[in-house]
């Protein structure tokens, strides 16, 4: 960890705020300080931000996160401002510029998107100044979000080719349950799927204001950690302490080997836009060597899809397998399957066999965690 010189450290609302769920300056002053560390031995330094939403509460007059969506956005619009304020202040104070990074799903979901984020973030590493990234709230919807922070970090590393990722919470480490449970015991070391079995991560801490809770940070971190990525969960008040590889909080240990950048893309970074569900021979031609997927192993095909989209591949069961890029729209797909003559006139593809190209397919891990709501 020590060694690490491209590092993401994400930091939740519950760690940037007081037990009143407001804004609390000294918080992100004592990460800044930490963080102003590294960039002075030359490291590299993005930090995934949240609590956009917590530091709008009390300019707003709110006293807790609010549940009406345009209200969330309007509480995000007033506290991003605040949030880069205080990061520009604290940050400054060492003599360091930050750079405000808000980004959407579709800018990590759409290719060309995700490669003009990429260069903006290179860019900005490049010139010494460190990233503040968050979702851009303000225009997020239920529908169109990343979800939370902890996915959206773990995207970002891979983005950048981070080579550690520190997710910072309020509490010290994966418990194997409710931390508040006196039997639960801390998680030292995740090396596999394997070593998640029968944890339990419930929603959201007593913060108030997180919104992923643990599930969504041991699915980050499993993600961040197949991309060839360790990670560190911690309390942000050990935050020196994890970042200098003293053995604080849960290591989740990378695979060995980076997946292809483009696969990783299409397994964790797009949203599917329909489903082709497979027969058995052709879930087993994709288990066991990635594909391709032809016509005839195709037994349904559901919403609505043009070619080039990304698309769960399914079994049977309607259990996703692997996640394609269609080379047919779905209406084209379902002309062929119904036997209709291929159209003279149509797409190259229709006169192809295969729905979905090799190189184009990217296998889901079996089981990334076992993780069930204990609220
Ligand atoms: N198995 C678990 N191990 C650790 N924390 C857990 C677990 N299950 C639930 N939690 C809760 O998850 C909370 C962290 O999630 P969240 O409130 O979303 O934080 P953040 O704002 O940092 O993203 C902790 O405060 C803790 O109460
Ligand atoms: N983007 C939102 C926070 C989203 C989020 O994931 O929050 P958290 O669970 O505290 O990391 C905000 O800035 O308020």
């Amino acid at each position: 960890m020590a060694g690490a010189h491209r590092i993401v450290v994400k930091i939740g609302s519950s760690s940037l705020t007081s037990a009143s769920g407001r804004l609390d300056p000294a918080r992100p002053a004592a990460l800044v300080e930490v963080l102003a560390g590294l960039h002075r031995q030359g490291k590299s330094v993005v930090l995934v931000s949240s609590g956009a939403v917590a530091a709008g509460l009390a300019p707003l007059g709110l006293t807790a996160r609010p549940t009406e969506l345009s209200e969330q956005q309007a509480a995000a619009s007033v506290g991003q401002g605040l949030l880069m304020g205080t990061y520009g202040a604290e940050f400054g104070r060492y003599g360091i510029q930050v750079g405000q990074v808000l980004l959407t799903a579709g800018d990590i979901t759409r290719r060309d998107h995700y490669h003009n984020a990429r260069r903006t973030l290179k860019k900005l590493m490049l010139l010494g100044i460190v990233p503040v990234v968050n979702e851009n709230d303000v225009v997020a919807t239920h529908e169109v979000r990343f979800g939370d922070n902890d996915r959206l970090a773990a995207l970002v590393a891979e983005l950048i080719g981070a080579d550690l990722l520190v997710l910072l919470s309020d509490v010290e480490a994966l418990y194997d349950g409710d931390p508040l449970a006196p039997a639960a015991r801390p998680i030292a070391e995740v090396r596999g799927p394997a070593d998640l079995a029968g944890i339990r991560t419930g929603t959201p801490g007593r913060s108030g204001v997180g919104t992923g809770g643990m599930a969504a940070k041991v699915q980050a971190a499993m993600t961040a950690a197949s991309a060839g990525i360790p990670v560190v969960l911690a309390a942000a008040g050990q935050a020196a302490r994890a970042l200098a590889g003293a053995g604080t909080g849960t290591y989740f240990h990378a695979a060995p080997q980076r997946p292809a950048e483009q696969l990783f893309w299409l397994a964790h970074a797009t949203a599917p836009q329909g489903r082709i569900v497979l027969d058995a021979d052709a879930v087993r031609e994709v288990r066991e060597h990635g594909g391709p997927v032809v016509w005839s192993g195709v037994t349904a095909v559901e919403g609505q899809f043009t070619a080039g989209d990304p698309v769960d591949l399914a079994d049977g069961a309607g259990r996703p397998v692997a996640r394609g890029l269609a080379r047919l729209a779905s209406g084209d797909l379902i002309r062929l399957l119904a036997g209709f003559p291929v159209p003279q006139d149509g797409p190259a593809a229709l006169a192809y066999p295969e729905v979905v190209g090799a190189q184009d397919v990217a296998l889901f891990a079996p089981h990334a965690y076992a993780g069930t709501g204990t609220g």
